[in-house]
């Protein structure tokens, strides 16, 4: 039963009894995330007046200039997670490969992995636009024991136990998932606590609001050209608004808050698109459709895709069910 204000730490213990064998690793992982975050987020609120502004001078594998709040978001997050000694592994799109943590008591006997996008929405950080953070849990695939291996993180998206963001933005929220619906929890700056301010939440099945970056419009397959075109027209609730923050947390979160669809979809300049499967599609996929809403490469469901790299691109449509149908629909007609 989940009650209002409960906190994040009530819930999490409440919650332990979904997991039938449950060790308590799963939750003791979700507090350190929630811990990193609280560090992170007093970081994001003083970036004006603290040297973390900018760029970091370095670039990361995907060839973009590291802002120095990725590379202090990133440490902070392993840190958290090596330090409690709760992972066997963790993914980042800060970190060329995968890292390998060894249990500090026994070997390797740990059974999560966890990816993260440390801080999503970075070309925001300068400009103080929200930004946030992105995580996803896997079981290993592999056997205890022994070291963790690339395939432990190659897992499709429908086998993750838990997904979340946290929202670095008016209010600071961590929403998540563990397969049994979304709820989300707002910061409070007061008690330093999160406290559940909103329980249960679910995408409505349509929208009035279509989330994409316009100025790749002419690069677009025609699919997605047309599904724009539809959305601008006359017709039934149509036209719809155009929002983009530029930032996938908080467009994902405010399309989920009053309904509507986002999309970054691949060009003739990113053949793939831009967002990486394993660390900011699965994990958001897992949220949509956690709280009713849908979420697709334009073709497929995100989550059935079987992953063949750690810092692979593929083109994203998540949001509301009948508006990414809708944009399937066109996809398929002018694929
Ligand atoms: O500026 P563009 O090309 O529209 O891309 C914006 C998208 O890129 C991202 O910033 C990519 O994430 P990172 O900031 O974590 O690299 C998304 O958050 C956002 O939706
Ligand atoms: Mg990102
Ligand atoms: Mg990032």
């Amino acid at each position: 039963m989940t009650q209002k204000n409960q906190t994040l730490g009530e819930f999490i213990i409440e919650n332990q009894s979904n997991f039938k064998y449950s060790s308590g690793e799963l939750s003791r992982l979700i507090n350190s995330i929630r811990l990193a975050g609280k560090v992170v987020n007093y970081e994001v609120n003083k970036a004006g007046l603290v040297d973390i502004i900018g760029a970091a001078g370095d670039t990361n594998i995907q060839g973009e200039d590291q802002q120095k709040l990725d590379v202090y978001a990133n440490e902070k997050f392993i840190q958290a997670m090596k330090n409690r000694n709760i992972v066997c592994g963790i993914a980042s799109e800060e970190e060329d490969d995968f890292i390998t943590i060894n249990s500090q008591d026994e070997q390797h006997q740990n059974k999560y992995v966890v990816l993260i996008d440390p801080l999503d929405g970075s070309s925001n950080i300068d400009v103080n636009v929200s930004v946030g953070t992105i995580f996803s849990v896997y079981r290993r695939v592999t056997p205890i024991g022994t070291p963790v291996q690339l395939e432990d993180f190659l897992q499709p998206g429908n086998r993750q136990v838990a997904a979340g963001y946290i929202i670095y933005g008016t209010s600071t929220m961590l929403v998540y998932t563990t397969g049994h619906g979304v709820n989300g929890f707002t910061l409070n700056p007061a008690t330093g606590s999160y406290y559940l301010s909103h329980p249960e939440m679910k995408f409505p099945e349509t929208g009035r609001i279509y989330s994409v970056n316009e100025g790749n419009y002419t690069h677009f397959p025609l699919g997605v050209k047309k599904y724009i075109k539809y959305c601008q027209e006359e017709g039934g609730d149509r036209p719809y608004t155009s929002r983009y923050i530029g930032s996938l947390v908080s467009d994902i979160h405010r399309n989920m808050i009053k309904g509507g669809i986002y999309m970054y979809p691949k060009s003739s300049k990113l053949a793939d698109g831009k967002l990486r499967l394993l660390y900011e599609c699965n994990p958001m996929a897992f949220i949509i459709e956690q709280a009713g809403g849908k979420a697709s490469n334009g073709f497929g469901r995100i989550m059935d895709m079987n992953p063949t790299e750690l810092h692979q691109r593929v083109p994203f449509f998540g949001g509301s069910k009948k508006m990414v149908e809708k944009a399937e629909e066109f996809m398929e007609l002018h694929s």
